[in-house]
């Protein structure tokens, strides 16, 4: 071989190797093209496929969709990358999906393809993304911490917590008023909250202790251990912020990892690397080379993953150090005042028992490890193998360590960010709406129990139990009976839920959900082939005026029970299961009764607290970025003003 066919023939193979991918995918496209054809839908580029519109849409990724919803109807594929999507809009034909289908499609994020599989367990293995056998196996596992009995015992922890935030804002809310009394600057920033950021660490808390007995508000966790927020996790709410505290060296804490994983998640949080995504059969190679030269936005997500792993693995260390001793694994089956005992529940799987047992705060974890103990006496299989997605029921008989692990990011992930935007939308929906704000703070007066200072016994009580998380958070609900907010005051707080599932209708964190079709099925008169990923948009559903009666408007009353005064049946939606926050069928939200209590608990003591409005400058409309889950771009400000009376009495 001469040295000029050596010159010319390197580079040719070299241009053959990297063309040979692009070949193949385009092929792959013409194939997926020829199965959708008969569906409409956006035309879709060579690679990209509509990926370039859907990221520079104007109105983001809510707007892109409805765009395609107005043009093309209820029934449209499009494709992002490699990956082929069916959205169904019609309310009938996507509940009837919801219910029939018991598989959520794997989640498809650019970042979350290049990170190596040993930070990703949860996202096959976490209950979200689990599948078959194996997820029913899991979905049982979890039923037990979600039952009444459970959900009892986490009163006095949430209501701690909600007392604890109307206790900051109201000495911040004092605080701003007498600063204005005495001549202060009256935009004077202490008497602002940033709400998303206060929701968050109150979120934080309390499944932090629900699920582990761990205080995520505590420093070591990277909170700020109780003391009033300047919209610290506020000022890192946008990827632009979280970027440039990664750049400048931020030692990464919980907190700060759960808000980067959320932002590194959301379509606009584009690595240099995501190009490699729609070429699926060049992916493994490059996710090695991407490890090794992340650019700032996969690092990022890289660096959120690791401090997620190492906390749950942190959490299950600590747990079973601190258990062997006791039962083993078994979770503490908790009592219907909310104490622990330390009776084993082996009963975690069985839907029967799952009305009258619970586990106390703090055993999640326990209830975990012992529904591996329990599969195992039962005779699973003990293979630790976790190197293949899906599932079946002899890896529930095994639960390894790091499927375990999955189920703790999954809680931690699931239950934290959603909850805290469905409260920072109430407040927002609330603020823009005196007249709503008004019949809500009437209510909550009428009914919930003083909110009193809490006496110097139960300061100190209070900071034991920040000492000793795991020995019972929770579990106070006794020393503090006598002002209590119970489940039986919230069950009067319609008006309270009516506010709240108004927000949820308007700004539904969840803004969307999937299912993967397991056989050839049709929908809405189109054949939809096996294997299709479906594109539930709970967001569009929410707002169909065919369903919903002045559908943009912020009406609580349409949830109003009929016979409470000021019901508004004509606002109330025309069809049955127009209401889709949590999802619906198999795969509904395992935690929604959870997150309905700790929202509403927090909101009513927030309004017994102090009144707010909207802070000058703060957007209208709110304007959100839909990622992962649905939030204000740049959080939420509110002005606070303390409550005459209230204030007064907290603080003589
Ligand atoms: C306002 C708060 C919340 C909202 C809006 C929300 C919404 C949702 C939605 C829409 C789904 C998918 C349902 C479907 O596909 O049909 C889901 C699933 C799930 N949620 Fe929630 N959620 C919230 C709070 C929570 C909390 C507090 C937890 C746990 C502590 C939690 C844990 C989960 C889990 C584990 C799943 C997956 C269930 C499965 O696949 O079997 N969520 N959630």
């Amino acid at each position: 071989m001469t040295l000029l066919q050596l010159l010319l023939g390197v580079p040719l193979a070299l241009l053959g190797v990297l063309a040979l991918p692009v070949v193949i995918t385009l092929v792959q496209e013409l194939i997926t093209k020829r199965k959708y054809r008969h569906i409409p839908g956006p035309k879709p580029r060579p690679i990209s496929g509509n990926l370039g519109e859907f990221l520079t849409s104007p109105g983001g990724l809510l707007g892109c969709l409805e765009g395609w919803i107005k043009r093309y109807g209820d029934l449209i594929t499009f494709r992002l990358g490699s990956r082929q999507f069916v959205l169904v809009a019609d309310p009938d034909a996507a509940r009837n999906v919801m219910v029939r289908l018991p598989n959520h499609a794997q989640m498809s994020n650019p970042n979350m393809h290049l990170t190596k599989w040993d930070l990703r367990s949860m996202d096959v293995w976490g209950l979200l993304m689990a599948r078959d056998d194996y997820w029913r196996g899991l979905r049982a596992a979890w039923q037990p911490a979600f039952s009444p009995t459970s959900l009892r015992g986490y009163q006095a922890l949430m209501d701690r917590e909600a007392v604890a935030l109307a206790g900051r804002l109201r000495r911040q809310a004092a605080a701003a008023a007498a600063a204005e009394a005495g001549g202060a600057n009256k935009e004077a920033a202490v008497g602002e909250m940033e709400v998303l950021s206060e929701m968050s660490r109150v979120t934080l808390a309390v499944v932090g202790t629900a699920a582990y007995g761990v205080d995520f508000n505590s420093p070591e966790y990277g909170g700020s251990g109780g003391s009033a927020s300047s919209g610290s996790l506020g000022a890192t709410l946008s990827l632009a912020a979280s970027l440039e505290a990664f750049k400048s060296g931020r030692r990464p804490s919980l907190v700060s990892a759960c808000n980067d994983f959320f932002r590194t998640m959301s379509p606009s949080a584009r690595s240099s690397w995501s190009w490699a995504v729609a070429l699926p059969c060049l992916l493994p190679a490059i996710r090695h080379v991407a490890a090794l030269a992340p650019d700032p936005v996969l690092a990022l997500h890289i660096q959120s993953r690791r401090v997620l792993r190492q906390v749950s693995t942190k959490l299950i260390t600590a747990w079973r150090d601190s258990h062997t001793s006791t039962s083993s694994a078994a979770p503490a089956a908790a009592t219907a005042n909310g104490s622990s005992s330390s009776s084993n529940n082996n009963d975690g799987g069985s839907s029967s028992s799952t009305s009258t047992t619970g586990v106390a705060p703090g055993s999640f974890l326990g209830l975990m490890l012992a529904a591996r103990d329990r599969s195992r006496k039962e005779g699973g299989s003990s293979s630790t193998s976790t190197s293949s997605g899906g599932g079946s029921s002899k890896d529930t008989a095994s639960l390894t360590d790091s499927q375990i692990e999955a189920q703790v990011q999954t809680f931690l992930l699931a239950g934290f960010e959603t909850t805290a935007n469905a409260l920072t939308f109430a407040v927002y929906l609330l603020a823009s709406h005196p007249e709503a704000a008004a019949r809500l703070r009437a209510e909550v007066d009428a009914h919930l129990p003083p909110l009193l200072p809490p006496t110097p016994q139960q300061q100190q009580q209070q900071q034991q139990q920040q000492q000793q998380p795991e020995d019972g958070n929770g579990g106070d609900g006794q020393q503090r009976s006598s002002e209590l907010l119970t489940l039986e005051i919230l069950d009067k707080l319609v008006y309270t839920e009516a506010v709240l599932n108004e927000a949820l209708r308007l700004f539904p964190p969840a803004h969307a959900t999937t299912r993967e079709t397991d056989k050839d099925m049709t929908i809405q008169g189109y054949h939809i082939p096996a294997g299709t990923t479906l594109w539930l948009p709970i967001a569009h559903l929410h707002v169909r005026d065919s369903v919903w009666p002045e559908p943009q408007a912020f009406r609580p009353e349409r949830f109003l029970p009929p016979d409470a005064p000021g019901a508004a049946p004509h606002l109330a939606p025309r069809h049955a299961h127009a209401h889709l926050p949590f999802g619906s069928g198999p795969r509904m939200c395992i935690g929604w009764r959870f997150a309905m209590q700790e929202a509403k608990m927090v909101l009513s003591r927030l309004v017994q607290a102090v009144d707010f409005e909207l802070a000058p400058g703060q957007a209208t409309p709110l304007d959100c970025v839909a990622g992962l889950t649905l939030a204000p771009r740049h959080g939420v400000w509110v002005r606070l003003r303390p409550r005459g009376a209230v204030a007064a009495a907290v603080e003589a």
